[in-house]
């Protein structure tokens, strides 16, 4: 059978997310109605008519103030601020569709695992198995203070603190409760059989958990487990971890280099490297024709806003504007250390195809990258996402969006019909949950190959 690519929305529940400036664009409406339970909806909508797989809600828990040392250029242009909490409208969006998944990001960093389990089990319940959860340890020095500390954890350490969260998570959805535990015994008075709910007690390094869980067992128990991290940290513990792995890189070639190196460390981990799938970015600007497709790229262009780039790239933990009256001609390199997120970093020095200039990296915020978009008619944008899921070796996308819900809606109606056309994108879901659609020759449960099913109770 031709491979099938998975497609996710890559979402975010704020005022803008990656498209920097575009809120002026007068066909923008998600600055405004981002916070309406109705753009929610129709999104989730739009998204099952398309076929997608999942929506993909990332998130963050402070302000981007590496740039310029303040909060005021992610402020002004709307720089993933304001931004609500979208673990709350997944059952919504949930409740208008039968297929569309829900990957929801928190971080491993900030948030407890006691409360953080139950969340993702009443999720898995209410959508009947249809969620994936992003694991994230942050890189926003913002979110540190915002959650009591004066520096942010170190890099590696927060990934210490990741891997034995995640084995307090497994502990709680696949050790806790067993599988017939509700038992609705009338006769004997009995709800639920305390013989088969168990704590956990855990004492680790940095988690104490007594338990037991206090949800029961949903379909999938352990949501699906998605992660992006580019360090050498970051693809180990995808590697051991995670189902859905994301991958950045500027040509199809650095893709696949990071791709075959995270296959190979899973499978050094016992893992079977079929049982990941390894997700990159596409970004898209399509209309009827070439010539219509220009031009909205070129409108997209004139409202970009460069302040807003630089700001993002602060979760490198490195400051554009420290460059900003460096002699130009100037190779481009790091001058210190930082803690923060080594895949934008990356992008600049050892993912660039040649070496930059400071004229090169300051010119590359003035404008949209129009050498990471596919820009043209349906049957262009076909070939160009054909192209890139060939010579890549990815299993499938995230969509970026530029100008929302326009440019989802010029995918749906374009784009797919032409990948559908051409088998290399699904007509039909499968049924089942999340993790049976993406792995149709497993079940709901993680595989026997997983680390968090050596916690299950034998
Ligand atoms: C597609 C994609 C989505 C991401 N979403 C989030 C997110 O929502 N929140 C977040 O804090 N980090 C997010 N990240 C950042 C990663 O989780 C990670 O912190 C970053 O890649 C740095 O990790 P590294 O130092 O191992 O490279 C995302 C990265 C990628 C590639």
């Amino acid at each position: 059978m031709t491979k099938e690519i998975i497609l996710n929305a890559f979402e975010m529940t704020s005022a803008m997310h990656n498209s920097h400036g575009l809120w002026k664009h007068p066909k923008s409406e998600r600055h405004r109605q981002y916070k309406d339970l109705d753009y929610w909806i129709d999104l989730a909508k739009l998204l099952e008519k398309g076929k997608f797989d999942a929506v993909f809600f990332a998130d963050v828990l402070g302000i981007y103030d590496v740039y310029q040392k303040s909060k005021a250029p992610s402020i002004r242009d709307g720089l993933q601020v304001p931004l609500n909490d979208p673990a709350l409208l997944v059952s919504a969006m949930a409740s208008v569709t039968k297929h569309l998944a829900f990957a929801v990001t928190v971080s491993t960093t900030y948030e407890a695992p006691f409360g953080n389990a139950r969340r993702f089990s009443t999720l898995d319940h209410l959508t009947k198995g249809r969620v994936a959860w992003n694991v994230v340890t942050s890189y926003l020095p913002n979110a540190a203070r915002n959650f009591g500390l004066e520096d942010m954890i170190k890099h590696d350490e927060r990934y210490d603190i990741a891997d034995e969260y995640l084995d307090v998570s497994y502990k709680l959805w696949e050790q806790s409760w067993e599988d017939n535990a509700v038992v609705e015994d009338v006769e004997n008075e009995t709800l639920v059989d305390p013989e088969k709910v168990h704590e956990i007690n855990h004492k680790g390094h940095y988690f104490k958990v007594e338990g037991p869980h206090l949800s029961e067992p949903s379909l999938q128990r352990t949501p699906v487990i998605y992660q992006a991290g580019t360090s050498e940290k970051g693809r180990e513990f995808a590697a051991k971890h995670a189902e859905c792995i994301f991958v950045g890189g500027p040509t199809p070639q650095r893709i696949r280099y990071y791709a075959d190196d995270i296959r190979e460390r899973a499978a050094k981990h016992g893992r079977n490297p079929e049982n990941l799938k390894i997700i990159s970015f596409l970004s898209v600007v399509v209309a009827e024709t070439t010539e219509e497709a220009e031009a909205k790229f070129e409108e997209y262009n004139k409202v970009w806003s460069a302040d807003a780039a630089k700001a993002q790239y602060g979760a490198s933990g490195y400051d554009i504007a420290e460059y900003e009256d460096a002699d130009s001609n100037e190779p481009f390199e790091y001058k210190k250390k930082t803690e923060g997120g080594h895949y934008k970093a990356a992008t600049l020095t050892k993912d660039a195809p040649k070496k930059l200039t400071v004229g090169d990296v300051l010119n590359r915020f003035e404008a949209i990258d129009r050498n990471s978009y596919i820009v043209g008619n349906p049957k262009e944008v076909a070939d160009a996402i054909q192209f890139q899921f060939e010579e890549s070796g990815v299993d499938g996308f995230n969509l970026n969006h530029l100008v929302t819900p326009g440019d989802l809606e010029s995918f749906v109606d374009l784009v797919i019909p032409e990948l559908q056309a051409r088998g290399i994108y699904k007509k039909d879901y499968r049924e089942g949950t999340l993790r049976e659609k993406l792995f149709p020759d497993g079940n709901s449960r993680l595989p026997e190959d997983h680390p968090g099913s050596k916690f299950r109770r034998k």
